[in-house]
């Protein structure tokens, strides 16, 4: 499905507009289905909607927060997604959230994707709100390029849930979402900021294979369509 770009003059404007558009979102699910199914990326870019976001006057307690993907180190790892969501989005309004981690203390990546799976497996079918990140090098998810299980994550028919990757440009090892877990979100957000993300952006939507920016398969494969909030 095509995707809709939605153009701010700053980080600050596009943080209030995402933080309304999600929350307008959330609460439907609510009135609609009693609950909210909530997917955040990690990374530096969501900072600022997190904080706007955790403020918004929402039923929380039916909220349900997971990770669209997550490094494989325990939640006081600064470099945690995790530990950004708990220091930026559960506080304040948001802290009645319930949160659903990816990491698991589990003896390998392996065993903590099994586990996450079954955490997370009444949630994501689909998620209400899935809002994706975009790396420099066209990354999403940990859906990155060379990654150890990318066909596979990438692969339509791979079941909802968590698989392992590893990459060069990965750091840790990673525990992601599969791409048939966050295609259908019924909120599909992709959020970036910077001119040269906008440029990764173009270059992804011209030809060229999946593999070599994986972020191709949610603007070309995902059944939702992709709502792009972007600043300079
Ligand atoms: O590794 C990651 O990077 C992407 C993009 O992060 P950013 O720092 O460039 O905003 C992020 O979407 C993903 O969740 C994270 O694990």
């Amino acid at each position: 499905m095509a995707a809709t770009m939605h153009a701010f003059a700053n980080g600050a404007e596009l943080a209030r507009n995402l933080a309304d558009k999600v929350a307008a979102s959330l609460s439907a699910a609510i009135d609609a289905r009693g609950a909210a199914t909530f997917a955040v990326s990690g990374g530096s870019t969501p900072k600022l909607f997190f904080q706007e976001l955790s403020a918004r006057d929402l039923d929380w307690t039916k909220v349900t927060i997971t990770l669209v993907d997550e490094r494989f180190v325990p939640a006081d790892n600064p470099r945690s997604n995790h530990l950004l969501v708990v220091e930026n989005l559960l506080q304040n309004k948001a802290k009645a959230a319930h949160f659903l981690p990816l990491y698991q203390a589990a003896a390998s990546v392996e065993d903590a994707a099994k586990l996450a799976t079954e955490a997370t497996a009444s949630i994501s079918n689909p998620f209400d709100v899935a809002i994706l990140g975009m790396g420099g090098d066209g990354h999403t998810a940990s859906f990155f390029p060379g990654g150890s299980n990318l066909k596979v994550a990438l692969d339509a028919g791979t079941p909802r849930g968590i698989i392992t990757m590893e990459a060069d440009g990965a750091g840790e090892p990673r525990l992601t979402f599969t791409f048939s877990s966050l295609q259908d979100a019924r909120l599909l957000v992709l959020h970036i900021e910077g001119e040269s993300k906008k440029g990764v952006l173009t270059k992804a939507e011209g030809a060229g294979e999946e593999a070599d920016m994986p972020i191709r398969a949610i603007l070309r494969r995902a059944t939702s369509s992709v709502e792009v909030y972007w600043a300079p």
